[in-house]
């Protein structure tokens, strides 16, 4: 039996789980006892971090690493989201004790953190569900920590957590959210913002790319540029930086001869099917996945390029040099505006249906460093939540009212041009689409109602007076 020395365990060696035990190890102090399935990878963590091996303590068995951990233990599990956590929440618990804390701190659906957390309140073992931004780097430096579970958990958690957290102004990146699968949730839609983050910036990319005829190593100047102002942020940064790289193998452009296919694991997928489950139109969001979908079929892209030809070769109507520039510079931070509105309403309305009370000036403060979303802007949404007021949506706070109506005809502008281009923008223009519906007073939403009732007598409200009612309509 081994002999009870770390101070907490870290089950799952891959990029995320490999980084966050060094992290533990190097900025926690902590003696961290590591396990892998492929358990030559935990062996080899310390062998490759000499100077951190006398705090790491690979097992070569689930059984040797639980008995490692100091009691009461903590383990942290970082493996695969799905089928792999439920396997080995299934292998540990009959290792754990009661008091025991079990933290999932992969990216995990948030309907699976809220079923493993009632499975084990009978068991005694508290269970977290724990989202962690960062990737690699930031596992290691310092990630955002978005947690979850029972209050008093977290104050057990948080000696481990705040030294291994990112830090913004000193203070760290690392909050507890709300009960059971509050945290997970968070760092759901912390990811679809993420995708359409990255969706808006890669739109922008083809306008240039397509419109503008510029080359990579044109735009990455501007990119960097952009970096210093009200869009400064890790996803413009390293657009910047990858534009720049040059593929060594042919001398081109390393954007240039990576396909144009975007993977994804799942969790934007995950926050556009809760925003629409809870009646949120996240639509930046949903055009972002989408777009992704898209990507992937190229084949059959290929095949519609040959159909209908590819995108227009007719002046674009796009101003070149500074003008065209300052203009989709303008476009891309109103519709990053209107992307966090989205996902922070669909949070607001998450908190409210789950009575989970979710800090959300706390999450923008804890997502100013660290996560894959950090940016200046998350400062405006923290004190947008610090007035004290209701924030009944973010494109009605004032602090962004002023920047959405300055930078909507920007926005138009560019959709507008791109759509006469052919330069495909889904969520530009789903930006764009929803600030439009979302600030008209009168909708089209009275034919809808009007058909409804006509066709399934669903009935309808009357502008001029209280009640339901329902109309003898004509027989069609
Ligand atoms: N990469 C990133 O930037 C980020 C990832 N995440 C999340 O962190 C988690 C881990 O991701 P990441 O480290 O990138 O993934 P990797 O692919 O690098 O590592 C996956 C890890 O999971 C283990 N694993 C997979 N399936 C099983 C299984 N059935 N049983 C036991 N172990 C299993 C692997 O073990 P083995 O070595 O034996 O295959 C490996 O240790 C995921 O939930 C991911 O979504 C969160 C934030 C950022
Ligand atoms: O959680 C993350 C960043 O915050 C991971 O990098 C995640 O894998 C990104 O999602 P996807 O793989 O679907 O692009």
């Amino acid at each position: 039996m081994s002999e009870a020395v770390a101070d907490l365990g870290v089950l799952g060696m891959g990029t995320m789980g490999a980084n966050l035990a060094l992290n533990f190890a190097d900025q926690g102090g902590f003696t961290v006892a590591l396990f892998n399935r492929t358990v030559e990878k935990a062996r080899r963590v310390p062998a490759d971090n000499p100077e951190l091996a006398s705090r790491l303590a690979p097992a070569d068995t689930l059984q040797a690493f639980v008995a490692s951990l100091k009691a009461p233990r903590v383990v942290v599990v970082m493996v695969n989201a799905g089928a792999p956590v439920d396997e080995q929440i299934e292998h540990l618990v009959p290792l754990l004790s009661p008091g025991d804390i079990l933290i999932d701190a992969g990216n995990a659906d948030f309907n699976d953190t809220v079923r493993r957390d009632a499975a084990l309140k009978d068991s005694g073992i508290l269970f977290v569900g724990m989202g962690v931004s960062g990737g690699e780097l930031g596992a290691r430096h310092g990630p955002s920590i978005m947690v979850g579970g029972d209050e008093a958990v977290w104050q057990r958690l948080k000696p481990l957590l705040e030294p291994i957290a990112a830090k913004y102004e000193g203070s760290p990146c690392v909050a507890w959210l709300g009960p059971d699968g509050a945290g997970h949730f968070v760092k759901t839609i912390h990811n679809g913002i993420e995708y359409a983050d990255m969706q808006m910036i890669a739109e922008i990319y083809g306008i240039m790319r397509d419109a503008l005829t510029m080359t990579a190593a044109e735009m990455a100047p501007v990119f960097s540029r952009w970096n210093e102002g009200g869009l400064s942020s890790y996803l413009i940064e390293i657009a910047a930086v990858t534009l720049k790289e040059v593929d060594p193998e042919t001398n081109q452009a390393m954007v240039d001869v990576i396909l144009d296919e975007a993977g994804q694991k799942g969790t934007g997928r995950w926050a556009v099917i809760e925003a629409q489950k809870l009646g949120i139109g996240a639509t930046t969001l949903e055009a972002a996945v989408s777009a992704r979908g898209v990507s992937s079929r190229r084949n059959e892209r290929l095949a519609a390029a040959r159909i209908y030809g590819g995108v227009s070769t007719e002046p674009s109507g796009f101003a070149a040099g500074e003008v065209g520039l300052s203009e989709l510079e303008a476009a891309l931070e109103t519709a990053k505006i209107i992307a966090y509105a989205q996902g922070y309403a669909t949070m607001a309305e998450a908190s409210r249906a789950f009575s989970w009370n979710l800090p959300l000036g706390e999450i923008a403060r804890i997502w100013r460093a660290g996560c894959i979303i950090r940016s200046v802007f998350l400062d405006d949404i923290t004190k947008a939540y610090e007035t004290g007021e209701t924030v009944v949506n973010l494109l009605q706070a004032p602090s962004f009212t002023s920047r959405v109506a300055a930078g909507e005809g920007a926005l138009r502008g560019v959709v507008a041009k791109a759509a006469l281009a052919g330069v495909p923008v889904p969520a530009l223009s789903a930006a764009l689409a929803y600030f439009d519906d979302y600030r008209r007073a009168r909708g089209t939403a009275n034919l809808i109602q009007a058909q409804r009732d006509l066709f399934g007598a669903h009935t309808f409200r009357r502008l001029d007076k209280e009640g339901t009612f329902h109309h003898h309509w004509p027989a069609v």
